[in-house]
């Protein structure tokens, strides 16, 4: 994994996109894996900015997002699907339908599922992935005791990704949809590139997890470390339990 310990989440954001500038030069038609929370906003303000200067296009590209709330209405603020247009696709040229996410209202959501992934495959794969972390470790929505293998599946929340994700729904724990659909982490290791942020203290035991534990359903994003171009940002607060921080940083400033 290449691990950047770096000193503010504008920064985090600014390196992201650089990852994303350059692949979007390089094959104007890739494929973006998006995803929703706080950790990458400033990741898509960036990408704002760089689009308005004329400097980065999606105007051949595409996008899929990871995951989504099951029976959230669909003029919620909050679904996933709505977020991501507020805070990226309404501000950049991804050609109109481009932009796909599972479907937590489809009649029959495991066959929503599999033809989510189906559409992923037909894509062609998604080229880059953005993710961030849940404090128990999750990335998507898939929560511990999940399959490291599996696919594009309905899972039930916990209550530690209910009560965080409460700061959206009026603080109110008992308005977080209990159900969602996301991309399975086999879905998402077979992203050509994974790149995942986080910030501040409250990521700090998962990304330590997620950087030095064992591999195991226990701390999902473990599984990144099986993905053969992994790229984890963090600031100092979300790397302040790595034992080997320094190690990173030098790695970091000798490989660029
Ligand atoms: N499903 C999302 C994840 O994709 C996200 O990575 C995580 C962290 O959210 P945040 O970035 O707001 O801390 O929580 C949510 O539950």
């Amino acid at each position: 994994m290449r691990i950047a310990i770096l000193p503010d989440d504008a920064t985090i954001g600014k390196v992201a996109a650089d990852l994303i500038e350059e692949l979007y030069r390089e094959k104007p038609n890739a494929v973006l894996g998006l995803a929703t929370g706080s950790s990458p906003l400033s990741i898509y303000r960036e990408l704002i900015e760089r689009h308005q200067a004329g400097k980065l296009s999606f105007k051949e590209g595409k996008a899929f997002m990871l995951d989504e709330y099951v029976g959230i209405a669909a003029d919620h603020p909050e679904r996933y699907r709505n977020v991501i247009h507020t805070e990226i696709a309404s501000h950049v040229d991804f050609p109109e339908g481009c932009v796909n996410g599972p479907d937590g209202n489809a009649e029959d959501l495991h066959a929503a599922c599999a033809a989510y992934d189906q559409s992923i495959k037909d894509a062609g794969g998604v080229d880059l992935q953005i993710l961030g972390i849940g404090s128990d470790g999750h990335i998507a929505f898939n929560e511990p005791g999940e399959s490291l293998t599996c696919r594009t599946h309905v899972g039930v929340l916990t209550e530690q990704t209910r009560r965080d994700n409460a700061r959206f729904f009026d603080g109110d724990i008992d308005q977080v949809p209990t159900h969602c659909v996301t991309q399975g982490l086999g879905t998402i290791m077979d992203a050509r590139r994974l790149v995942l942020v986080a910030q501040g203290k409250g990521k700090a035991r998962a990304i330590k997890e997620l950087v030095e534990g064992a591999v195991s359903a226990k701390w999902p994003a473990t599984i990144m470390q099986m993905h053969q171009d992994a790229w984890v940002l963090v600031d100092e607060e979300a790397a302040s339990e790595l034992e080997l921080s320094d190690y990173y940083r030098e790695v970091w400033e000798k490989s660029r």
